[in-house]
């Protein structure tokens, strides 16, 4: 398949405003001052011409353990995978529902998974599980949930279910109540308002919220506002069955055309006129470009330029290997131009600017994790005194040995940070990503590691600092650059005087 994009050709100059040059530094200076202030943070700033290109600078001095950043994601995902493991709300990522929910849900998609093999009926459901409840089936809102999950539950190890149906489903619904879970309560699970049954939100606010951000566009339910369902659910599938991380890019388009769509409807009312819609004229292009901001600050590169080359694959196979990537996005873009496409904002659906929002994922710094309170449950039941501990846990005990290792998996998935993305790495860092007990959803949190004064460069580290030299380089290839922080120059410049010492030694030196 000859993988050029049509759009590349037809919206050459729109692509090149786009990617090139990034805004103008005073833009991107008050966009990152704005952006500070909405989160509430004065004492960071972010500067543009650091040795590294941006980076995040202390504009107040920290104190060792001191906060300094809680910084909401632009757009992120958690993964498909993940979602057997825990339900969370599907904006700000903290637990919902409530701990028997959280244990009742997993315990029944384990089940799914075992029970791969059996007869389903056609909607997909294990009939085994299903026919004992069959009068609630409709009703049970997780059930449409779990048609989609059930692929990835099938694969799913050790899933084994020891417990009676009726226990696990008395979980789910409410009816049965673990002992102390009260201390654990978490918002209710809110369904999603276009109903896709695949969203779930921890409040009517973040339900909201995400609609307007990207989920309008993105919604499989009948609400949607998607071209086709059909089509945007076989996007899905492609996604899931090949690389999660076109469910990132295509927030990240849903999230620039909704802006703009707002951006456009604002600018109509202040001109008071209504222009043709369909020609991208000089106003549309400024809003365009407006729309995507957010997204033109990240770092990007090409994602089949940028990524790593896997250790299965031989040097000589690169270039085939570049090109597999290549195509595999085009498959992908080409899935979510039937499923959302729009005409005003068309280079968004091009290859080039496509390419380059999976590269900026793939080039950042993005974990999204959150702890589970399932682990914390048990650990409370655990640090009870006797002889309460010992009442609980003959409740509790079958059903941590029902979870088994996996009980306390936390929420995992992969999200674009605006101002965390801009912190440089160092392997001495002064700071860390770090989530305090009080950090329950999936904003990105960084902690002063040491004291940090006013004006000194903020820095994470991206990988374990404290491998030797060439594994950090190593693994920071993957990020695309060789490291350069003072801790590399100095082991470098010990590791050339040394090679040079054995050379002299060897009688190899300079003539
Ligand atoms: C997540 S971005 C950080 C923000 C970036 N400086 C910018 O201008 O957007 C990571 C990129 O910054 C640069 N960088 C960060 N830390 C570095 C380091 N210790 N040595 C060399 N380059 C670094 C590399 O180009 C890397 O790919």
């Amino acid at each position: 398949m000859e993988t050029i994009c049509p759009i590349d050709r037809k919206c050459a100059s729109q692509i090149s405003v786009l990617l090139h040059p990034s805004p103008p530094p005073l833009q991107v200076q008050e966009y990152f001052e704005e952006l500070i202030s909405s989160r509430q943070c004065r004492g960071i700033k972010v500067k543009q011409n650091g040795e590294f290109g941006k980076g995040v600078y202390a504009d107040l001095d920290f104190k060792e353990d001191e906060l300094i950043l809680k910084d909401p994601m632009l757009v992120g995902i958690q993964h498909p995978s993940n979602k057997i493991d825990c339900l969370v709300c599907s904006f700000c990522f903290q637990f919902i529902g409530s701990i028997e929910l959280q244990i009742g849900r997993k315990l029944y998609l384990q089940s799914l998974g075992l029970s791969a093999s059996k007869v389903c009926d056609k909607e997909g459901i294990s009939k085994d599980f299903c026919d004992s409840n069959s009068a609630d089936e409709e009703d049970d809102c997780y059930v449409k949930e779990c048609k989609r999950l059930r692929k990835c539950a099938s694969s799913s190890p050790n899933g084994k279910v020891t417990l009676p149906k009726g226990v696990v489903q008395s979980l789910m619904n409410g009816e049965l109540v673990l002992p102390h879970s009260e201390k654990f309560s978490l918002p209710p699970a809110i369904s999603c308002p276009g109903g896709c049954g695949e969203a779930y939100y921890c409040s009517k606010t973040c339900a909201e919220a995400d609609w307007e951000s990207s989920h309008s566009l993105l919604c499989t339910g009948e609400r949607s506002e998607a071209l086709s369902r059909e089509a945007l659910s076989k996007f899905m599938q492609h996604a899931d069955e090949t690389n999660d991380i076109f469910l990132l890019a295509a927030k990240t388009i849903s999230f620039t055309i909704l802006r703009y769509r707002k951006l456009k409807a604002a600018h109509l009312k202040r001109q008071n006129k209504y222009t043709d819609p369909v020609e991208l004229d000089c106003a549309e292009l400024s809003l365009l470009l407006e729309a995507w901001k957010p997204v033109s600050i990240g770092y990007k590169r090409r994602w089949w330029e940028c990524i790593s080359l896997p250790d299965d694959v031989d040097r000589s196979d690169e270039t085939a290997f570049r090109m597999e990537v290549r195509d595999l996005a085009f498959t992908s873009l080409q899935l979510l131009k039937a499923a959302i496409f729009d005409q005003e904002c068309e280079p968004l659906f091009s290859l080039e600017i496509y390419g380059n929002i999976i590269g900026m994922f793939e080039l950042n710094n993005l974990d999204l994790v959150v702890a589970s309170p399932v682990e914390d449950y048990f650990l409370y039941i655990d640090d009870l005194p006797d002889p309460e501990k010992g009442e609980a846990e003959e409740v509790t005990q079958s059903f941590l040995d029902a979870l088994g290792d996996g009980y306390s998996v936390c929420c995992q998935g992969t999200a674009f940070y605006p101002l965390q993305s801009c912190m440089n790495h160092s392997c001495c860092p002064n700071a860390r990503a770090f989530k305090r007990e009080e950090d329950k959803d999936g904003q990105a949190t960084i902690i002063a590691l040491r004291p940090i004064s006013k004006g000194e460069e903020v820095t994470i580290s991206y990988i374990e600092e404290d491998l030797p030299f060439e594994e950090r380089q190593a693994l920071l290839a993957d990020y695309g650059f060789r490291c350069r922080c003072t801790k590399c120059l100095e082991e470098d410049t010990q590791l050339i005087s040394k090679q040079e010492h054995i050379k002299k030694k060897l009688g190899f030196g300079e003539v």
